[in-house]
């Protein structure tokens, strides 16, 4: 339905999108994951022809959104990251100048704006001004104004990012239904797993403006298919014991945690006494371990040697 086509961006002489090739079939829900300046942000402009790419080309059913660019805007509703809202409009007031700008007009576009205003979860709150608004529900806003003409294709960029939980909640709830119960393709940028894991049937990761991996979520767990995670608890925190477990041959990655460490390593490697050991030369006390297979994150960590949220 909608492909990107080793689409490139080069600004002032740095690349921020390198030959980026991805896809949408009709009715999908696609993650795009990667940490702040990985290019997602650049990728989703040039789809939505708001930039023009430096090379490559994103396609509509076949046919160059560069060239047509009228096409995608139709079909298409965007989530951008900044709140492009009228502060001292209320709600309603702002969702009936959206419309307009759609070209829709009496009820057609009074239906529509109750409509919205019930998938984000703010219909009783419509008569109040944005200014009053948190920023979460302003966020449900700038969604509800996105999804005013139908769009069969939404792109949503890092929406869940400084909001509250309740906000946050009826934005992946949003997702849920536009892409379950009405079919609307979804492609969602995001850099926290856990919300791609829940939403996403597959995942683009990205990093340093190129695709790194893709695949089912299933098809990248596979990557570390011969390795188990670690989750060490430790009575205090320890660089050390990390510094000193990261050296050993099984061990791929070990990263501090708010509680003690984590650490990827090969399958059926007789780490856990060498782990032991090393807590006693350190004087280290373990209090828990867990052993479990690797998600999504500990996948990205692996590619790409740091933390999503780096
Ligand atoms: N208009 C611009 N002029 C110059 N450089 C830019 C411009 N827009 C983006 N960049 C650079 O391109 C790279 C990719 O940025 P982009 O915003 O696409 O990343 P992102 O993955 O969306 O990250 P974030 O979550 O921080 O928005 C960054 O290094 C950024 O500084």
């Amino acid at each position: 339905m909608l492909e990107t086509v080793e689409l490139r961006k080069v600004f002032k002489g740095k690349t921020a999108v390198d030959e980026v090739s991805l896809y949408l079939d009709q009715g999908e829900s696609v993650g795009l994951l990667g940490p702040n300046g990985a290019g997602k942000s650049t990728t989703i402009s040039m789809i939505s022809s708001l930039l023009r790419p430096t090379g490559g080309d994103v396609r509509l059913n076949g046919k160059s959104v560069v060239k047509h660019p009228q096409d995608i805007r139709r079909v298409l509703g965007v989530v951008p990251q900044e709140i492009a809202l009228y502060e001292e409009l209320s709600a309603y007031e702002n969702l009936k100048f959206f419309g307009r700008i759609y070209k829709l007009r009496g009820s057609g576009l009074e239906l529509k704006i109750q409509e919205v205003l019930e998938m984000v979860g703010l219909r009783e709150r419509q008569k109040e001004l944005i200014r009053t608004f948190s920023g979460g529900m302003k966020r449900r806003i700038n969604i509800a104004a996105a999804l005013l003409h139908d769009p069969q294709i939404v792109i949503m960029d890092e929406p869940t990012v400084g909001i509250d939980p309740q906000s946050r909640n009826h934005i992946l709830d949003t997702v849920r239904l536009l892409n379950r119960e009405k079919g609307t393709t979804v492609l969602y940028t995001s850099h926290y797993m856990e919300e791609v894991e829940q939403l996403c049937s597959r995942v683009y990761i990205m990093d340093h403006g190129r695709i790194i991996a893709s695949g089912t979520q299933e098809e990248l767990r596979r990557i570390l298919s011969g390795e188990d995670t670690l989750l060490i608890e430790l009575n205090e925190p320890s660089p050390e014991l990390a510094r000193e477990l990261q050296a050993l041959k099984p061990v791929r990655m070990a990263e501090e945690t708010e509680k003690g460490l984590k650490l990827i390593v090969m399958k059926q490697s007789g780490i856990l006494s060498e782990v032991v050991k090393e807590a006693e030369r350190q004087h280290v006390q373990i209090v828990n371990i867990h052993v479990h297979t690797p998600s999504l994150e500990d996948v990205f960590l692996h590619l790409t040697g740091r933390k999503l949220r780096d």
